[in-house]
């Protein structure tokens, strides 16, 4: 039985992916922050932490990404992905609404829906969307939009279910852990790095190129300020493939060479099974016989 924190309190998205990812009997601890989740695998407090790292619609959840920067290094095991359709909480019987709440990323993903359906409510920020509940059930707050799961922890009404300014918006969860064994490559992986480079002219473009000359898909790039040198970045990089494979391994070696660090952040089973793509020439067995190649003339064998 393992201890599962995730981004809480209860009734969050992310403990639904949680859930999801937990095996029968684990426990599921909610943790206040995304930082404060991935704390407690950091100082032994918990065996594993569930975060959303992305969604369709905003990007970036940039709590999780600084988060994974500091600290001790920890590694992604798992991933979960959740269409995220909201719900509108109030207390029982509440008749008009002067303020709704919820975490900043949940709001800027109903932004249409407010507009239209609760124009002169003030927006309020909360730390998740299940804290908007909590907040609402404290009476601090008219309404929260919230996952369909709170409404299941919390005494309160459902104004509207299914609201989402786009239908096929996703989140993407993480399951992070201490660094230990890698899980098997399935051909169906994520690996993902964060890329710290000096700071010349270039050098993300030459980071990018040893991918591309390798025909490894990029599935994510994003950047955030290293917060020492105004304008100087670390760069969050996912990609298709496993570091377990020599065409990873090849890369992650190339980028380890051009960068001043790279955090290895873990190579995974992609949620949706996507199979990577391998250009020609560029598979694990043209990599394994050029070094064998190699080997075979370092040796004096050249027929
Ligand atoms: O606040 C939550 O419920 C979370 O788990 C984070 C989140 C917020 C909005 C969409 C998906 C996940």
């Amino acid at each position: 039985m393992s201890r599962i924190a995730y981004f809480g309190p209860q009734g969050t998205f992310t403990e639904q992916a949680a859930r999801a990812l937990a095996a029968p009997g684990d426990e599921l601890v909610p943790a206040v922050t995304i930082r404060a989740a991935l704390a407690m695998v950091r100082e032994g407090a918990a065996d594993g932490a569930c975060v959303p790292v992305e969604n369709s619609v905003e990007g970036a959840i940039t709590p999780t990404l600084d988060g994974l920067n500091e600290g001790s290094p920890l590694v992604a095991v798992a991933e979960w992905l959740l269409p995220v359709h909201f719900s509108i909480l109030v207390r029982p019987g509440t008749t008009e609404v002067k303020t709704v709440a919820s975490y900043p990323p949940a709001l800027s993903q109903v932004r249409l829906w407010l507009e239209e359906n609760l124009p002169d409510a003030r927006q309020i920020a909360t730390s998740s969307t299940a804290a908007a509940a909590v907040a609402v059930d404290a009476g601090e707050v008219d309404a929260a939009v919230c996952a369909p799961v709170a409404a299941e922890h919390y005494p309160l009404e459902v104004l509207a279910t299914g609201v989402a300014d786009l239908r096929d918006a996703q989140t993407r969860f993480l399951l992070f852990k201490q660094p230990g064994e890698v899980p098997a490559p399935t051909g169906a992986d994520r690996t993902s790095i964060i890329a710290s480079t000096p700071n010349r002219t270039g050098t993300l473009a030459e980071l990018l190129t040893e991918l591309a000359f390798r025909g490894i898909n990029l599935t994510k790039l994003d950047a955030r300020p290293t917060r020492n040198n105004f304008g100087e970045y670390h760069f969050f990089i996912d990609f298709e493939g496993h570091i377990a494979e020599p065409r990873i391994g090849d890369a992650l070696a190339a980028l380890r060479r051009r960068c001043s660090n790279v955090r290895f952040l873990g190579s995974h089973p992609r949620a949706d099974g996507v199979a990577a793509t391998v250009q020609p020439d560029a598979g694990n067995e043209d990599f394994d016989q050029a070094a064998s190649w190699v080997e075979a003339v370092r040796k004096g064998d050249l027929a």
